[in-house]
């Protein structure tokens, strides 16, 4: 060890862990400390007072150190000749001004500041007192004392200890073992070890050797081959019990102390290696080494601590805005600050840019592109429209006229609850993009402005009650704009371009599919064979009144014609305007069907409605023109089987065939499933809306542009919506939809003829 001395080092190493102390800072600097440990009773406060030469620890029974004592010992310089020596005294740091000159009130104090931290019933805290005892009879020498060591544990070896503990990450330990036990039961020793296994720093200290057996010694341990420690063990003899019951004088138990080591056979040739007097000048000297290992690196750290917390300060603002004079320059200053980071947020050119996450402007950018346009993409255009809504809107809107072209009344109509599927992605991004400006304006506090709390709450309570204020409008304009969207659809915009292109599209599918059901069903055997035969068909009874393509059309453009009655439950429910339909038509109709179900009961029938199918039904409804139904429907023809019908040429047949194909399903409304068979003029127009606006969502969506986002839903609705078509200058948009609580509910078929019927009254030109 050496002996060089370093007479201001433990001064200052104490100042910094008063400093550290007061900003509950210890573990930043990782001060060199020496820790005194030992089980309960080893002895460990008798040392200290031993050191100090002074009583002024807690005594009692049981736990009586429950927080850990800083003691930091100041020597005093020795008085010049003649003068009368400086009065020791105490002084803690939690009452400052405080000297304590009676050392029994220091003991009262330590007392009563444990009781006031960790309570009085024998609770342990880790916050330390600081006590600094000056005195011309003390080395300068800092130690700890920690509550007995089953407590001791934690708080020495600890590495998660809080900011208020006093203990460094490498203490020099002081390990008290009473003399009077087995060495190898020593737990102080135990702790040490585990906080220094080397045995570099830790010496040993061997309390309550006047208790020894007689007969036995500790010299084996005290010359260092019981157990090894590089600084050793060192005897000691504390006051007994009994001594301090009969407040035997400190002197006079050092002198005793000095006298037993002298007189002792086993320790007489080492006494001046035993003793306070010695264990304090070791003390100093590890304490002392300690610090000049640590030194270095306490530099390097404290110097980075210094250039930190100047730099901090510097942001806390300039220094010449401060002051009274200065409040309202300062509070203008802050507030512009604040204004400008909000806005260098948005458009990026703040300082402070994550390269972490998507932050300020950037992410509002990925609202509107990805977010915004994901979602507008996920919308299916032909959400809740089915075939048969589009079919029955179509017709619906035709009235009682065949239609030329696709109506765009039914368009409308159609089209209208599609654009309202836009308002919920539309509402939620500007939600998105409040959020958004919400987190800009928390995150733009400045340090400066963080230095007046007060300032910054109530800026940020201004600046988010503003953004509030303007979420509502802002949602209202949004559900505006698209208002105007659904309320007029300009299908002459230029942008508009599906229409045309749409239905020759359409009509070429649609034309492909005829000729290869065509040829299907040439190369049908039954048929062929039939033609090789020259036999005479059964031909349907529609025939008669000159082919199907004819009474396709009438289907088509006679909406009354659609639905059935029903026979057996297989088709839809006739609505009013078949039931007058079905009025309207003879009673034979009705005998028809009665006597075709009684046909069907074991009477004279050649086939049931159920084997013929459409044929059935197209033989009244699809096949005869009005002027025949009524001899159609009469009972004779229903359930004559010996009727004949007349012959059929080829081309009659495949044409009829074909067209029984495409066509049954439109007079019968419905098949046995529930769903509806389309004509093929009825697929073309109902394909038709879906094509377009399919064809505009592709137009919108021209797949990951450059920026990988899909376009916005403003160019989406405005190639929905322009001028109308043809200059027909009528306001379709006046067609007014029941409130629904903000939700657009699906048009169900007679929704959609009781609109259309209410726009036709309103609009007699159409
Ligand atoms: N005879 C004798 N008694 C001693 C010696 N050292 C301590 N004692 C006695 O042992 C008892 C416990 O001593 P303390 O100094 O209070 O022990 P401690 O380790 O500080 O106890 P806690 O703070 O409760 O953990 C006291 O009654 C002391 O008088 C010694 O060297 N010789």
């Amino acid at each position: 060890m050496s002996t060089q001395t370093f007479p201001d080092l433990i001064p200052l190493v104490n100042k910094l862990q008063d400093v550290f102390s007061t900003i509950s800072s210890n573990d930043l600097l990782d001060l060199p400390q020496i820790v005194v440990v030992g089980s309960q009773s080893s002895g460990k406060s008798s040392v200290l007072e031993n050191i100090v030469q002074r009583d002024f620890l807690p005594r009692g029974s049981g736990i009586v150190t429950r927080r850990p004592l800083v003691l930091q010992l100041v020597t005093l310089p020795e008085p010049a000749e003649g003068k009368p020596a400086p009065e020791e005294y105490g002084e803690f740091l939690h009452v400052p001004s405080k000297h304590f000159y009676d050392f029994s009130e220091i003991r009262k104090e330590i007392e009563a500041e444990t009781q006031r931290v960790a309570g009085g019933n024998k609770g342990i805290s880790r916050m330390p007192i600081h006590l600094k005892v000056y005195s011309t009879k003390v080395l300068n020498l800092t130690l700890v004392d920690l509550p007995g060591l089953t407590k001791a544990t934690n708080l020495l070896t600890s590495r998660s200890r809080p900011a208020t503990s006093l203990l460094t990450t490498s203490p020099s330990p002081t390990a008290v073992t009473p003399a009077n036990i087995d060495l190898v039961n020593s737990d102080s020793l135990k702790l040490s070890r585990q906080v220094d296994p080397e045995g570099r720093r830790t010496i040993g200290v061997l309390t309550k050797l006047d208790l020894m057996d007689a007969g036995t010694n500790a010299l084996d341990i005290l010359s260092g081959r019981a157990y090894p420690l590089k600084l050793g063990f060192v005897g000691t003899v504390n006051r007994s019990q009994q001594d301090i019951l009969t407040s035997k004088p400190m002197t006079d138990a050092l002198k005793s102390e000095a006298d037993f080591f002298k007189q002792h056979p086993a320790y007489r040739n080492i006494a001046h290696r035993c003793g306070t007097a010695f264990l304090s000048k070791q003390l100093n000297n590890i304490l002392m080494n300690h610090i000049r290992d640590r030194l270095p690196d306490m530099k390097a750290k404290l110097n980075s601590m210094i250039g930190q917390t100047q730099q901090e300060l510097a942001s806390y603002g300039d220094p010449a805005f401060t002051g009274k004079a200065h409040r309202g320059s300062l509070i203008l200053k802050l507030l512009t600050k604040f204004a400008n980071d909000f806005v260098a947020s948005i458009d990026g050119t703040s300082l402070e840019i994550s390269t972490k996450e998507l932050c300020g402007g950037a992410r509002i950018y990925f609202i509107f592109n990805n977010v915004f346009g994901t979602a507008l993409e996920s919308i299916p255009p032909c959400a809740n429209l089915t075939v048969h809504d589009i079919r029955v809107a179509i017709r619906n809107s035709t009235g009682p006229r065949p239609s030329l072209f696709v109506p765009e009344i039914a368009f409308d109509l159609l089209v209208k609850p599609q654009i309202k599927l836009l308002e919920p992605p539309s509402l939620r991004c500007v939600e998105l993009a409040y959020e958004e400006l919400m987190k800009i304006c928390h995150s733009c506090g400045s340090k400066e402005l963080q230095r007046f709390p007060r300032l910054h709450a109530k800026l940020l309570e201004v600046v988010s009650d503003l953004l509030r204020e303007r979420l509502g409008p802002t949602s209202q304009y949004v559900e505006s704009l698209l208002s105007i969207q659904r309320a007029y659809i300009n299908t002459n915009h230029p942008d508009f371009l599906g229409a045309a292109g749409a239905m020759s599209a359409l009509e070429q599918t649609q034309k492909k599919k005829k000729l290869q059901e065509k040829k299907r069903i040439m190369a049908s055997t039954a048929i062929t064979t039939d033609i090789k035969q020259g036999s005479t068909l059964g031909t349907p009874p529609n025939s008669v009144t000159g082919g199907p393509g004819r009474d396709r059309d009438r289907d088509r453009d006679d909406p009354d014609n659609s639905p059935a009655p029903s026979i057996n439950g297989a088709m839809g429910v006739p609505g009013a305007r078949d039931r007058e339909r079905d009025r309207d038509f003879s009673s034979g109709i009705d005998r028809g069907f009665s006597t075709a179900a009684n046909s069907m009961n074991g009477l004279h029938v050649t086939e049931s409605p159920s084997q013929r199918g459409d044929s059935f039904l197209n033989y009244f409804f699809g096949g005869a023109s009005k002027s025949d139904r009524s001899a159609l429907g009469s009972q004779e023809v229903m359930t004559s089987a010996k009727y004949v019908p007349p012959p059929m040429s080829m081309n009659n047949i495949i044409e009829a065939e074909l067209e029984r194909k495409f066509e049954t399903a439109s007079i019968s409304d419905n098949n046995s499933n529930g769903e509806m068979q389309l004509t093929e003029r009825e697929e073309l127009e109902t394909q038709l809306p879906d094509h377009i606006v399919l064809q505009h969502c592709a137009q919108d969506d021209p797949g990951p542009g450059p920026q990988g986002h899909h376009a916005p839903t403003g160019q989406l609705l405005s190639r929905i919506g322009a001028e109308p078509a043809g200059g027909l200058a009528v306001q379709r948009g006046t067609v007014r939809r029941p409130a629904t609580g903000g939700r657009e509910p699906r048009l169900r078929p007679r929704q959609v003829q009781g609109h259309a019927r209410r726009l036709s009254s309103r609009l007699p030109d159409y």
